[in-house]
């Protein structure tokens, strides 16, 4: 029996910032057919508070180091500020949203990123994604939306990036269904010239990747994005597209479609 499809979509921190375009996607969401779970990063805004609260943002391999102090700004304002919002933006489209970090329903389970050169504090690297018990709320006809923070299952609430978050759920729940990932942030695509936002790459396999990554071609978020990407693909997830919040629910427009 061919499985159904389950669409995720992760949003990330510029386009959270800019409330037109955060409206404008929110309303493209709400309006996609079929079972679907959505995503949200906001480092842009941890970085923004904490900094108004006199605590310095250190961001290492994309990676923010969160000690005792940076964890309880982005509890705050991941599993707070930013999920809330939107949580009470969607419910006002009438998507039935319900807002998740991964310490509820024990939906993501993760361990502290193992200490080398670089201790990242309390860090958590994705271990396990429940994803039955994830699935008894969309088969329940509701819209988890998560946020970017797992736990331990021992009281202990770990910082994880938000594109991981997207890319392990897609994988925990390809057991179930037919996943499709949206990487949505505030460029076209994966650009050949990061300030060309026409110099949009429309299809890349493994190879081209492997030879582009090698040409300097990706920086920064762009790094871990397409790492999490090509993993999800090796690891069960049938389609990755990474484009602008349109995305979703335009097909007639520039994006990248990633492939093995
Ligand atoms: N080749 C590239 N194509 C598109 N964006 C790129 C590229 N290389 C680096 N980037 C950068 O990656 C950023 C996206 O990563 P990130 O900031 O982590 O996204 P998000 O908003 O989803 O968290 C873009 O804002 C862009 O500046
Ligand atoms: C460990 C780690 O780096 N976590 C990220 C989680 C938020 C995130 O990923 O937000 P964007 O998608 O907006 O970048 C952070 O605190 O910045």
């Amino acid at each position: 029996m061919s499985k159904e499809n389950l669409s995720i979509v992760k949003i990330g921190g510029n386009v959270i910032e800019d409330t037109e375009a955060l409206s404008q996607f929110l309303e493209g969401f709400s309006k996609l057919k079929g079972k679907k779970i959505l995503v949200h990063g906001g480092g842009k805004r941890a970085t923004h508070i904490a900094s108004k609260l006199g605590i310095t943002s250190n961001m290492v391999n994309g990676r923010r180091i969160t000690d005792a102090n940076t964890l309880d700004v982005i509890t705050m304002v991941y599993g707070g500020l930013v999920n809330k919002n939107i949580v009470a933006k969607l419910q006002g489209l009438n998507t039935d949203a319900i807002g998740l970090t991964g310490a509820d329903i024990n939906s993501i389970y993760s361990e502290k990123r193992p200490v080398k050169e670089i201790d990242y504090g309390f860090v958590g690297d994705v271990k396990k994604v429940n994803y039955k018990s994830i699935n008894r709320l969309i088969e329940a006809d509701f819209t988890p939306v998560f946020c970017a923070i797992t736990h331990d299952k021992n009281g202990q609430l770990f910082n994880t990036n938000a594109d991981t978050i997207a890319s392990e759920l897609a994988i925990g729940l390809s057991k179930l269904y037919h996943v499709e990932l949206y990487y949505c942030f505030e460029k076209n695509g994966v650009l050949m010239s990061v300030d060309d936002d026409n110099s949009v790459i429309d299809y890349m396999d493994t190879g081209t990747y492997e030879s582009l990554k090698h040409d300097g071609v990706f920086h920064d978020g762009m790094l871990p994005k397409l790492e999490n990407s090509y993993y999800a693909l090796e690891s069960g997830v049938s389609r990755v597209f990474i484009g602008n919040p349109t995305v979703i629910s335009n097909k007639n427009q520039k994006f990248t479609t990633l492939y093995l």
